[in-house]
C-alpha cells in the first residue's frame, strides 16, 4: 500500500528456553517462567492486564510458534508517544463509543489538535483504510515518534487481530472515511490502481508474500483471505464514490509538489 508504517514481521518456530529464558536479561521476565503441569515450558511476562499463571504462553514441550518483529530503536534513544485513536471501540458490551452515536462525531474531531491541521486527520483515514482491508477491529491506539512532534508518519504496532475471518468484513472500521469523508489522493490513485484487473491488491499480495521462506508450509494469508482484500477494496472505493456524489473536498490534495 505504500503506507510503510508497520515494523517488517516474520514467523518462526523458537525455542522458549534457549531463545528467551537463557539469553534475556530482564530479570523481572525470566522470574515469570515455570513448568505446566504438562512439562510444557511457559511464562507470562509483565504487563497490565492478562499477565498472569492464568493466561501464560507456552511451548510444546519448549517449541512455541511465534512472530517476530524488527525490534524499534530502545526508548531511550527514540522515545514514542502512544496516541488514543478518536475511534476506539467501546470495548463494552452495553456502552456505545461517542462516534457511534454522533454522525457529525468527525466535525469535533476536526476541530481538535493534532487533527485540525497538518496530515493527522489523513493518516489516521489511511490507518482505517489499512485496517479494514486487514479487518483489525483493535485498533484502540497508536504511536509516534516524539522527536517529529505533529509532522510525522503514524506507527501500527499490535497487530495481532488482523486477517481473523475471511468471509466477513466490518464496516464500521471504515468509520473515519465514512464520517469524515476525505482521503489523500495518493492513497486513493493507489486503491484505483490495486483494483485494475493488472494490478490486483490480490495478485500483487499473493506475489510479494511469495517471497516469505516459509510461503509453502505455513502461508501467511489464504487464497480467501486474498479475495477478501480485493473485495473489501472495493468497498472502501464505494465509500469515497458516495462522498464524492455528497460532498465537495473529498480528496486531500497531497500530490501538488510533484506537478
Ligand atoms: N517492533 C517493536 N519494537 C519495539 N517495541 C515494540 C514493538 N512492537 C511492540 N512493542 C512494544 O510492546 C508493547 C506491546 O505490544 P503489542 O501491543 O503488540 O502487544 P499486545 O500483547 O497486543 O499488548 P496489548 O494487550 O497492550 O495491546 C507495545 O506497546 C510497544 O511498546
Ligand atoms: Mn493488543
Amino acid at each position: 500500500m505504500g503506507f510503510n508504517r508497520i515494523p517488517p514481521v516474520v514467523g518462526r518456530l523458537i525455542n522458549v528456553t534457549t531463545d528467551i529464558r537463557e539469553t534475556t536479561t530482564d530479570e523481572r521476565l525470566s522470574r515469570t517462567f515455570f513448568t505446566s503441569p504438562a512439562g510444557n515450558v511457559c511464562f507470562y511476562g509483565q504487563c497490565e492486564y492478562y499477565c498472569s499463571t492464568e493466561h501464560p504462553v507456552c511451548g510444546r514441550p519448549d517449541v512455541l510458534e511465534v512472530s517476530l518483529a524488527t525490534m524499534l530503536p530502545d526508548l531511550s534513544l527514540a522515545p514514542r508517544r502512544s496516541w488514543r485513536s478518536p475511534w476506539r471501540r467501546s470495548y463494552s458490551r452495553t456502552k456505545l463509543a461517542q462516534w457511534e452515536k454522533d454522525p457529525a462525531y468527525c466535525d469535533t474531531v476536526k476541530t481538535t489538535p493534532p487533527y485540525n491541521r497538518g496530515t493527522r486527520l489523513v493518516d489516521l483515514i489511511d490507518m482505517a483504510v489499512l485496517d479494514f482491508l486487514m479487518s483489525n477491529m483493535d485498533r484502540h491506539h497508536y504511536e509516534t515518534f516524539e522527536d517529529f512532534g505533529n509532522e510525522t508518519f503514524l506507527l501500527h504496532l499490535d497487530n495481532g487481530r488482523a486477517f481473523g475471518r475471511h468471509s466477513q468484513d466490518e464496516p464500521s472500521i471504515l468509520a473515519p472515511l465514512a464520517q469524515c469523508c476525505r482521503i489523500r489522493r495518493s492513497t486513493l490513485l493507489r486503491l484505483r490502481l490495486l483494483s485494475h484487473p493488472d494490478f490486483r491488491l490480490s495478485d500483487v499480495m499473493r506475489e510479494s508474500l511469495a517471497q516469505d521462506p516459509l510461503t509453502a508450509m505455513a502461508p501467511l494469508l489464504s487464497e480467501p483471505h486474498l479475495s477478501a482484500l480485493n473485495r473489501r477494496l472495493e468497498t472502501i472505493l464505494g465509500v469515497v464514490q458516495t462522498c464524492q456524489d455528497r460532498n465537495e473536498d473529498v480528496v486531500y490534495n497531497d500530490l501538488d509538489q510533484y506537478d
